[in-house]
């Protein structure tokens, strides 16, 4: 779906993408692992052509978005870290209907499609909602519905954990997984190892460059490779591979693997699992 073939990208004085090579498949819950200043930013602006590479080429579907912006656009939505760069209208309404209004929908369409796109999120009862009242949650939320509402094939979320609660963080992995399975092709891009566990595959990029691709057991699983990019190695990942098990994709996947070992072990390695509450 997605083809980036040795990118490079310079702002003025300052060369940030030094020959990115990438793939991801359609339907792949991609992600986009490095430190603050990576470049992970400056990558995923490149799929929809607000940036042009100064070397390489980018293929989305088989469109270059430096060449073709507007057709590229309808495929690839993306999802920027801080909501107030994506919401400028009124309410919350219109900031939803802003992106299908431009596709040519009008009238009960419209509508239908806007309460659609804040349903998803949950967000169905704020339509007439001034946006600026919002608090960062509720707007990034929002934030997410004016790209669903275009029904991109393609969904792009940079740093999509930054600055959400414990509920937020538990919706917006809901959402990325209802995502996938809908058969979308979906890009997360994060410095936080701990949020990637969804993705099929991981490139951990540094200074412009990439390091490596691999599975989350192969990336997360590796706290030297991570620690040597100044990444956190998530506390969940050490535990689990100090205990010889299969790193978790979240929080319920994690239960299910220690009954599991629990089930397994019999009470020499950890007690009698019946014990346990
Ligand atoms: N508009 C800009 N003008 C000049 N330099 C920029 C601009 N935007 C980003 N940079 C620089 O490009 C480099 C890469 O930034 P980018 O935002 O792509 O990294 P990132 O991996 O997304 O980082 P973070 O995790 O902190 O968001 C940084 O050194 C940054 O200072």
């Amino acid at each position: 779906m997605i083809e980036m073939r040795n990118v490079h990208f310079s702002y003025p004085g300052r060369e940030v993408l030094k020959g990115i090579t990438l793939t991801v498949e359609r339907g792949e819950l991609f992600g986009l692992l490095g430190p603050n200043g990576a470049g992970k930013s400056t990558l995923l602006l490149h799929l929809n052509g607000i940036l042009r590479p100064k070397r390489g080429k980018v293929l989305v579907d088989g469109i270059e978005p430096a060449k073709n912006p507007r057709e590229v656009r309808k495929k690839v939505g993306i999802v920027f870290q801080d909501p107030n760069d994506q919401l400028f209208s009124p309410t919350v309404f219109e900031d939803v209907a802003f992106g299908p209004y431009n596709l040519g929908l009008r009238g009960e369409e419209l509508r239908e499609r806007v309460l659609w796109a804040l349903k998803k999120v949950g967000m169905r009862n704020y339509a007439d909602r001034e946006t600026k009242e919002l608090s960062f949650g509720e707007k990034k939320r929002i934030a997410i519905a004016t790209v669903l509402a275009m029904k991109p094939e393609v969904v792009v979320f940079d740093e999509p954990f930054a600055n959400l609660d414990f509920r937020g963080k538990s919706l917006m992995r809901k959402l990325i997984t209802e995502l996938k399975n809908e058969g979308k092709t979906v890009i997360l891009a994060s410095h936080e190892a701990d949020y990637l566990s969804l993705c099929d595959r991981i490139a951990l990029i540094d200074g412009g460059r990439v390091v490596t691709v691999g599975t989350p057991e192969e990336i997360l699983g590796n706290p030297e490779l991570l620690r040597k990019h100044n990444l956190d190695v998530p506390p969940l990942v050490e535990l689990f591979l100090s205990l010889g098990l299969p790193i978790p994709k979240d929080p319920e996947d994690a239960r299910r693997k220690i009954m599991e070992a629990l089930k397994n072990s019999g009470p020499s390695r950890f007690g009698n699992a019946r014990d346990i509450p």
